[in-house]
């Protein structure tokens, strides 16, 4: 792990409620799953090639919704208003200067139409994604869409790993249910079912089926990401509804304790994709290193959460800054060690599992 990176929730915890630590910091569970993610990367390696390199590395990737300076976006997390005042609005700023996506959830702390212009007041052609869970009541996920199309989003990722809320041990034993005064999901307000200037509760509900993402899918022209997909069935179902992209996540260890490390459902999901649409991994990157081993086991790019969350808490948007500067630095120095010029030459047979011998290749 970066040490910088390593000291970040530290510095974080500092200045944080304990409350609202815990409630960043936390899984479901025995937080199992949570652990597991950073630590599958400590077992995999990445095998060098040599004299294939040059001096000027291009860390840029394509994705449906934008072009990523480098291949690290920022994972919906909610509530940025927690860590820091400026919230999701420096967020925002600080990925677009970096040249890449915050992905803005629904549960963010300021609407999405002003996260979109912090983002454009950095850089012109920032691209900002929307987060959402697709409600049961379909006349507020139609109303989310379409505010998530006039604030000028270029993309839409569903998180479908949430039928129902993960039970968060710690969240439980403070009692924190609701934000405090003063901050409220901004997204949720004035929406069908709604008092005038009330906030709706997000809905998670078992119920939300493939038929439901179909017809949201008919609402919108904006390319649709699936957030939140383990098994290669899904992955393959996902393309077969017409997702544009695919997030491999096990929502940063807060739903199922049971699910295995991102980082190892990923090579099934790439292979039954097969190239067809780009897959994304999230869960546990926390230094290029990591993105470097994502990107070899086929992920087009890597999502952060908490790191950011961190970054956020510390030092408002220049911490947000540090922490994308930290993992693009990081990244391309990983990448010159292996001889790459760029992520495609990040391949597959680069990985091995360590302690096993390099035939062990993983995936
Ligand atoms: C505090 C917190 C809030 C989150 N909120 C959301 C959310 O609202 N929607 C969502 O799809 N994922 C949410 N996630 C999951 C992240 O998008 C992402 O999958 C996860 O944080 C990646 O793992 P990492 O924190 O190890 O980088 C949240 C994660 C955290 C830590
Ligand atoms: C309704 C807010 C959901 C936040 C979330 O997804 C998480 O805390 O993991």
């Amino acid at each position: 792990m970066s040490t910088w990176i390593a000291g970040l929730p530290e510095q974080a915890r500092a200045v944080l409620d304990p409350v609202h630590y815990d409630y960043y910091a936390g899984g479901v569970g025995d937080e199992v799953v949570l652990g597991e993610n950073e630590a599958a990367f400590r077992r995999l390696a990445l095998l060098p090639r040599v004299l294939r390199g040059r001096s000027e590395r291009d860390l840029s990737v394509e994705l449906p919704g934008g072009r990523l300076d480098l291949p690290v976006l920022i994972a919906p997390t909610a509530f940025h208003r927690l860590a820091h005042p400026d919230g999701e609005l420096a967020t925002a700023r600080a990925a677009a200067a970096a040249g890449t996506v915050l992905v803005s959830g629904v549960a963010a702390t300021v609407a999405i139409g002003e996260v979109v212009a912090a983002a454009r007041s950095a850089a012109a052609d920032a691209s900002v994604w929307f987060q959402l869970y697709p409600q049961p009541d379909e006349d507020v996920t139609a109303c989310l869409v379409e505010r998530a199309e006039r604030a000028g989003c270029a993309a839409l990722v569903v998180t479908a790993d949430s039928p129902v809320f993960g039970r968060h041990r710690r969240d439980a034993e403070h009692g924190f249910h609701d934000l405090p005064a003063g901050l409220a999901a901004e997204n949720m307000r004035d929406l069908p079912g709604a008092p005038p200037g009330g906030v709706r509760d997000i809905e998670m509900s078992p119920s939300v089926s493939w038929a439901h993402l179909d017809r949201l899918r008919e609402l919108t022209s904006l390319p649709v990401w699936l957030k939140g997909v383990l098994h290669p069935a899904d992955a393959v179902l996902a393309v077969e509804h017409g997702m544009a992209g695919i997030v491999v996540s096990n929502h940063g260890g807060r739903q199922s304790d049971l699910a295995p490390a991102a980082v190892e459902a990923l090579p099934a999901v790439v292979d039954a994709v097969a190239g067809r649409v780009p897959v994304v991994l999230d869960g546990g990157v926390r230094s290029g290193g990591d993105v470097a081993v994502a990107l070899a086991l086929g992920a087009a790019a890597v999502g952060v959460g908490r790191p950011v969350l961190w970054g956020l808490a510390a030092a408002g948007e220049p911490g947000v800054a540090r922490v994308l500067d930290v993992l693009r630095d990081e990244f391309d120095h990983v990448l010159a060690l292996c001889g790459g010029r760029d992520p495609a030459d990040l391949t597959r047979d680069l990985v091995v599992a360590r302690g096993t011998g390099v035939f062990a290749r993983c995936g």
